[in-house]
C-alpha cells in the first residue's frame, strides 16, 4: 500500500482527494493538513465523511509528512505550494501539486502571470499532469504540475486536431462555462449565492484570465509554433462542472471525417477520455464526479470550422480525480485504479 497525505485538505480540492483516496484500493491516506483546522476531526469540518474517515487535521510540517507519506498531494494556493514543494522533494517524496506554481516550463511566463517564482529550478523537472499528453514522462516523475481546470476541458478538445494538422492554429477560440466551486471553499463577494444564483456572467475576457498562458503554452507545442487563444470564462450557478465549447476553422480541403478519424486515432489508448461524436453532446451532468472528459465535435460545412464541445466534472479530472491519476502512474498502479466509480448523473 501507498501511504499518502493531502496538505490543504480542508478546502475542495482536498475535500475530493479524501472521497477518491478513502475508497482507493492501493492506497492509505495517511495524513491531511489545515492551518485553520488543526486539530479538528476530519469528519467534524466535513461531515459527509462520518463514519468513512477518522483523520484529524495537522499543521503543514514537511518532516512529519515525510514521516507518514511517501507522496504528497498538494492542494494549496499558489505561492503556499512552492514554499513547500521543494521541501518535500529535498525529504524523498513525491509531489502531485495542484496549484499552478509548477505548471509552467518558463519562470517568466509564470513571474508574469502569477508573483515571483521561489523554486524555479524544479520548472524544468516538473510534468505537466495532463496523461494524455504525457503518460510516460508522468510514469517517472517525482514532481507533477496537475492542470488547470479549464485548461484540461480546452486542451483535450483540440488537441487532435492541432496534432493532425487539420486546423489553422490561430483562429481557435474557446468559451468555457465553470461551476462556482472552481473558486475554492473560501468566502468572496464574486461567489456569494445571490451574486451567482439565477445568472450568468462572463468574466477576465480577452486574455486577461491567468489560464490563458497555460493554455497556450500546450497548444502552442502541439501546433509547433507560439500561438494565441481567444478564451472567454463565464461563472455559472451550478456546484460542479465545466463546458468548453472550442471553435476553430478547418484547413482548406480538410475532409469533415478526416475530424472524426483525428479523435478517433488520438484517443485510442485514452481510458478517461469518452468521444460522442456529434448525436450525442456532452453534458456536465453525465461526467459528475468521475475523471471523464467527453468530447462531441460538428464541422460546419457553410463556415468551414469545426465546434468541440467538452466536459468535465472541474473538482475530478480539472483537479483531484487527475491528480489521482497522475499518483497511480507515479506509483506503477493501473492509470484508473481508485477511479472506477460511474458517473453521478441523476
Ligand atoms: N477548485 C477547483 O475546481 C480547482 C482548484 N485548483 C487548485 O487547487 C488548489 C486548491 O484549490 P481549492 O481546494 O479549490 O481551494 P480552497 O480555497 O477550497 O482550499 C485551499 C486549501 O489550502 C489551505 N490554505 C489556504 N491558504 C493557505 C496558505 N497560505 N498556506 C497554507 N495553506 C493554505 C486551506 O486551508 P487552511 O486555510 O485551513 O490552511 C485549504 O485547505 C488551488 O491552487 C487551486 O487553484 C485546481 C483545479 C481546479
Ligand atoms: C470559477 C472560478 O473562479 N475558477 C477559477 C479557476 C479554477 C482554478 O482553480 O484554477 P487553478 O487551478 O489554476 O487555480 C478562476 O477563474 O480563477
Amino acid at each position: 500500500m501507498l501511504r499518502v497525505a493531502i496538505a490543504g485538505a480542508s478546502g475542495y480540492t482536498g475535500f475530493e482527494l479524501i472521497r477518491l483516496l478513502s475508497t482507493h484500493p492501493r492506497v492509505v491516506l495517511s495524513t491531511v493538513t489545515s492551518r485553520t483546522s488543526e486539530g479538528q476531526r476530519l469528519d467534524e469540518v466535513y461531515p459527509a465523511f462520518r463514519g468513512h474517515c477518522h483523520l484529524t487535521f495537522h499543521g503543514t510540517d514537511p518532516d512529519r509528512l515525510a514521516e507518514d507519506a511517501e507522496l504528497v498531494f498538494t492542494a494549496l494556493p499558489h505561492r503556499a505550494a512552492m514554499g513547500l514543494v521543494p521541501e518535500l522533494l529535498q525529504r524523498g517524496l513525491k509531489v502531485v501539486d495542484l496549484s499552478a506554481d509548477f505548471r509552467f516550463r518558463d519562470a517568466a511566463l509564470y513571474e508574469m502571470w502569477y508573483q515571483e517564482h521561489t523554486a524555479p529550478h524544479l520548472l524544468s523537472e516538473a510534468v505537466y499532469g495532463l496523461p494524455e499528453l504525457y503518460r510516460d514522462a508522468i510514469r517517472t516523475a517525482r514532481l507533477v504540475g496537475n492542470p488547470g481546470c479549464y485548461p484540461t476541458s480546452i486542451i483535450l478538445a483540440v488537441a487532435p486536431l492541432l496534432a493532425q494538422d487539420l486546423i489553422v492554429p490561430e483562429t481557435i477560440l474557446a468559451d468555457s462555462k465553470s461551476a462556482v466551486s472552481g473558486a475554492g471553499r473560501g468566502l468572496s463577494l464574486t461567489t456569494h449565492f445571490c451574486e451567482v444564483n439565477d445568472g450568468l456572467k462572463a468574466y477576465k475576457i480577452g486574455g486577461e484570465h491567468r489560464h490563458t498562458p497555460e493554455i497556450e503554452q500546450e497548444l502552442s507545442r502541439l501546433a509547433g509554433r507560439p500561438l494565441n487563444v481567444t478564451f472567454t470564462p463565464h461563472l455559472v450557478p451550478m456546484s460542479r462542472g465545466i463546458l468548453s465549447t472550442v471553435y476553430a476553422e478547418l484547413k482548406a480541403g480538410t475532409p469533415p471525417e478526416s475530424v472524426d478519424a483525428a479523435f478517433a486515432s488520438f484517443y485510442r489508448n485514452a481510458r478517461f477520455v469518452r468521444l460522442c461524436g456529434s448525436k450525442a453532446l456532452p453534458s456536465t451532468l453525465q461526467v459528475r464526479g468521475s475523471n471523464y472528459c467527453d468530447l462531441g465535435w460538428k464541422v460546419d460545412i457553410r463556415t468551414g470550422r469545426v465546434i468541440v464541445v467538452s466536459a468535465i466534472d472541474n473538482l475530478t479530472r480539472g483537479a483531484s480525480g487527475q491528480a489521482v491519476c497522475n499518483m497511480n502512474l507515479m506509483a506503477g498502479f493501473e492509470e484508473d485504479e481508485g477511479l472506477r466509480e460511474a458517473p453521478w448523473q441523476p
